[in-house]
């Protein structure tokens, strides 16, 4: 599946709870969200390939692709168009492997090493961050602001999505620093309107 990194949603379920998970995406979409990521650090395996295939039915002909956030095992499951993995999780050989060459796979980096060290020819993207310290992920990074960013972003042979404490009015600096877009959490999941949300990115 064709992919666009310019705007790349993903979820949490507790941030979402208000709205709903798949009211925020449907709403998302209609915003202009480019790519959707499902994450969820305490639902069991079974519970999100039930989510995923409800993400999926939301996502029907929008060409916006569905990823699912380090388990394999929902990726495979779940009808899913690709997974995410971090430097901790899942190998990419592995991933590549079980999902075949049609999977959108991506790799989280936040160092130059990271990078070099990377499979780039069984990935299809990579994610650069977090370019702020987030409360989004606890376990997160050294932050490598829009430098690191820069140095990062011309150092990849990838398409790359910057990721990390990002809101509407730092889009174009993220284009600007050379990222093909911005993945955010906490910028739609739980904002009172999702689509005008998202729309901020495109027009901020
Ligand atoms: C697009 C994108 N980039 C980076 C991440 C972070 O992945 P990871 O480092 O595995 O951390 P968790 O999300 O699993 O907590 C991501 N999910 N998406
Ligand atoms: C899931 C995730 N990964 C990161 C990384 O740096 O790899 S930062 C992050 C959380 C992003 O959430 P928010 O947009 O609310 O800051
Ligand atoms: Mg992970």
């Amino acid at each position: 599946m064709p992919f666009d990194l310019s705007l790349y949603l993903i979820t949490d379920a507790e941030l979402c709870a208000g709205i709903g998970l798949e009211k925020t995406v449907e709403a998302a979409v209609q915003g202009g969200i480019t790519m959707v990521q499902l994450r969820d650090k305490h639902a069991s395996d079974e519970h999100m390939i039930a989510q995923a295939k409800r993400l999926k039915a939301v996502l029907a002909g929008s060409g916006v692709p569905l990823i699912i956030n380090d388990r394999l095992v929902v990726a495979a499951e779940s009808g899913a168009d690709g997974l995410h993995v971090g430097q901790s999780d899942t190998a990419v050989q592995e991933a590549r492997q079980t999902l075949g060459s049609n999977a959108i796979i991506g790799l989280s980096i936040n160092t130059l090493t990271q990078l070099q060290d990377a499979p780039l020819e069984l990935l299809d993207y990579v994610g650069l961050g977090p370019v702020f310290a987030t409360a989004s992920k606890q376990d997160h990074a050294q932050p490598i602001g829009f430098e690191g960013l820069a140095q990062l972003a011309s150092a990849s042979q990838l398409p790359c999505v910057a990721i990390g404490g990002l809101k509407a009015e730092h889009a174009a600096r993220v284009k600007a620093a050379g990222a093909d877009g911005s993945a955010v959490i906490s910028a739609i999941c739980g904002q009172p309107d999702p689509r005008l949300a998202a729309q901020a990115f495109h027009s901020p």
